[in-house]
């Protein structure tokens, strides 16, 4: 049996009710990360219901999760994430900034569609291989804290990925493409800084201030920008600032640091030279400083041979259709956007997909297979890549120019756009898989791709053993 004698699209559609329904309920329920508690039990619950046989607290995460099918030697693993963001609650389907809870989280990366989008591959994956009795195990794992914490990230160093011959994911956004990219490697830590309090007016000469050493660490990093490679991000939150009271010398304060480039090495060269700003800071202040690990992230290894495999299939599956309703919304949420976001909507298209557009601000064109390129964004996907051939795709769940994190793909990732992008996303997802299943020597170039890639770099981990 080949893709189009099992009408893929067909099956998904009929369960439409069910994924739409969970990656709602995952919507209402946003959890920050390594938090996924109600996402995880939902999940747990699909899986058991879909027939898989589920794994809890993998790599020891108490909101990782893994459900198999079949006993095939051959493992083809679909990725999900269903992690929320801070600060970014929102009421779904409104054309206007609304939050549902002033601070709150909320779906601001699409992670409840990303989540429940690769669940609908492994299902439809799952039931090829019911149908054809292919020798392959379809598995799908529920990944913690994509956004600061790259669960991923601890599940790869613990080898849960080590058997894996294939990995696909996708991520929601405002275009169809196959992603064929690298991403920044990263690292973050937490720098707590410890001095004495004291009557900021009475006894000042006795206070040493945890807030002024965050204060100098930012300025030494801010100078340090101008010296490091070009394409290195460096961020900072002050996630403690010692205080609320001007008249208390602040004993306690605390900055938290993400350091991004190309490569690792890169990664880390630049954080021994933010470990000496910290201490250059804690020796101006007399303070004393601690380090907290954070998170880590690989860069991403893009597998040309498997995008082509993915690329084929939007090629040659039915394009997305929105309606008048569904435009019009788009429509009200485009009118919300910045003038840069706007200008930038078209800039990914051809002149012939822009002309097909028009003035729709729901892109169902695809993008043809674009040369490698950096996302300036990091993903936890990257460290699957480093240990099985990955591949991952963009569908339209957003609308055009919508950037990523922002209020708009809250309210979008609960309507019927979402709804339809994650469904889709879905159906190349598992063509791509049963396309490899039917031609398994694609699955033996993408990983001879892989080793050729690595050149015989192991993959290592930024993880503190302890
Ligand atoms: N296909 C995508 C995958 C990840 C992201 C993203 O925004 N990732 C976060 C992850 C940060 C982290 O690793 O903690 C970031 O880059 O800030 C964006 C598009």
């Amino acid at each position: 049996m080949n893709a189009p004698e099992f009408d893929i699209k067909g099956y998904l559609n009929e369960k439409k009710p069910f994924f739409t329904s969970l990656s709602d309920q995952i919507w209402e329920h946003p959890e920050l990360h390594f938090q996924e508690k109600f996402a995880v039990g939902t999940m747990e619950e699909a899986l058991t219901a879909e027939g898989f046989s589920v794994t809890k607290n993998v790599a020891n995460l108490e909101t990782a999760i893994m459900g198999s099918y079949g006993n095939g030697p051959t493992v083809i693993a679909f990725l999900g994430e269903y992690d929320a963001l801070p600060y970014l609650s929102q009421e779904g389907g409104k054309a206007e900034y609304n939050p549902i809870e002033e601070g709150g989280a909320g779906h601001g990366c699409g992670h409840n569609l990303l989540g429940v989008g690769s669940f609908a591959a492994a299902v439809a994956a799952k039931a090829f291989v019911e149908k054809t009795n292919a020798p392959f195990t379809i598995r799908y794992y529920g990944c913690p804290a994509e956004e600061n914490g790259s669960g991923k990230a601890h599940m790869v160093k613990q080898g849960v990925f080590d058997d894996v011959d294939l990995a696909i994911s996708w991520h929601p956004n405002f275009f169809n493409s196959t992603m064929n990219l690298r991403s920044l490697a990263n690292y973050a830590a937490v720098f707590k800084f410890k001095g004495r309090s004291a009557h900021a007016a009475a006894a000042p000469h006795l206070g040493r201030s945890a807030l002024d050493a965050v204060e100098l660490m930012n300025v030494g990093v801010n100078y340090l920008r101008e010296h490091i490679i070009q394409d290195a991000r460096v961020h900072y939150a002050v996630t403690h600032t010692g205080g609320t009271s001007p008249n208390v010398v602040q004993p306690y304060a605390e900055v938290t640091y993400l350091i991004r480039a190309p490569k690792k090495e890169q990664v880390v060269e630049i954080y021994n030279r933010i470990q000496k700003i910290a201490s250059g800071a804690a020796l101006m202040t007399e303070t004393t400083f601690e380090e907290q690990f954070e998170g880590t992230a690989s860069d991403l290894i893009p597998n040309e041979t498997l995008a082509k495999v993915m690329q084929a299939q939007f090629e040659t599956a039915e394009p997305l259709e929105f309606n008048d309703e569904e435009l019009q919304f788009a429509g009200k949420i485009f009118e919300t956007l910045d003038s840069e976001s706007k200008a930038v909507a078209h800039s990914i298209l051809t002149q012939e997909q822009k002309n097909q557009l028009g003035d729709k601000r729901l892109c169902n064109v695809i993008t043809p297979l674009a040369p490698e390129a950096m996302l300036y964004g990091s993903t936890d996907v990257g460290d699957v890549s480093w240990v099985t051939p990955t591949v991952q795709c963009t569908t339209t769940c957003l609308v055009l120019g919508t950037p990523l994190h922002t209020w708009q793909v809250v309210s979008v990732g609960k309507t019927s756009i979402g709804h339809k992008g994650m469904l889709y996303a879905a159906e190349i997802m598992a063509r791509t898989a049963i396309s490899c299943m039917e031609n398994p020597q694609v699955i033996e170039e993408a990983k001879d791709e892989l080793k050729k890639r690595l050149n015989g770099q192991k993959y290592t981990s930024l993880i503190p053993t302890n």
